[in-house]
């Protein structure tokens, strides 16, 4: 995979990620800034969704090891820990029951649809949550930079994730091609 080799927080922070969890999962996930992740999902429980914007904890726990946490206005909460330099990372996911029930209320453009979210997680239940503990294999690594909104700026499609690891997606400035 990629031979970027990763020491502060400032190596991680403005790079991109594709990603298959060891269930099959494919996530694919953008560190835009200290504060903000982007995210895009490609398989699994709720394919199709995607977040920009998303407040999140980010810090580096140890030289090149970053750890990762956020909770979502659908009462989804996040951590993940990435060991880049071994192409590698761990992530858990805490489901409420809703988003186990009717994940496709989930699956758009989230930030479209905050109200909606809120609703739901009102409406429905949230208990047992799922919980999804999982390594996964990063299949791609980019150098974005911080704070570039072409990265995670349309939803996903099945060929999207060949497509940027191929290098057919982004241009030489990390710019989205054909937009
Ligand atoms: C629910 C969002 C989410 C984003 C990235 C990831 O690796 C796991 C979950």
């Amino acid at each position: 995979m990629s031979t970027k080799q990763f020491k502060t927080l400032d190596d991680f922070l403005g790079t991109h990620f594709i990603y298959t969890y060891d269930n099959g999962w494919e996530y694919e996930w953008y560190a835009k800034n200290n504060h903000t992740v982007d995210y895009r999902i490609h398989g699994g429980m709720v394919a199709g969704r995607w977040v920009t914007d998303q407040e999140a904890n980010i810090v580096m726990l140890t030289e090149g090891i970053y750890k990762i946490d956020w909770t979502e206005p659908t009462g989804t909460d996040v951590a993940l820990v990435f060991v880049p330099n071994e192409n590698k990372l761990h992530g858990t996911i805490f489901f409420p029951k809703w988003v186990e029930e009717h994940p496709e209320i989930t699956v758009t453009y989230q930030n479209e649809h905050i109200d909606l979210m809120e609703e739901s997680r009102e409406k429905y239940e949230t208990y047992p949550k799922l919980v999804v503990p999982e390594f996964a294999k990063i299949t791609y690594v980019g150098e974005a930079g911080q704070d570039n909104e072409d990265v995670i700026s349309e939803a996903p499609y099945p060929e999207m994730p060949d497509d940027i690891r191929n290098g057919r997606y982004f241009d030489e400035h990390y710019h989205r091609r054909n937009k």
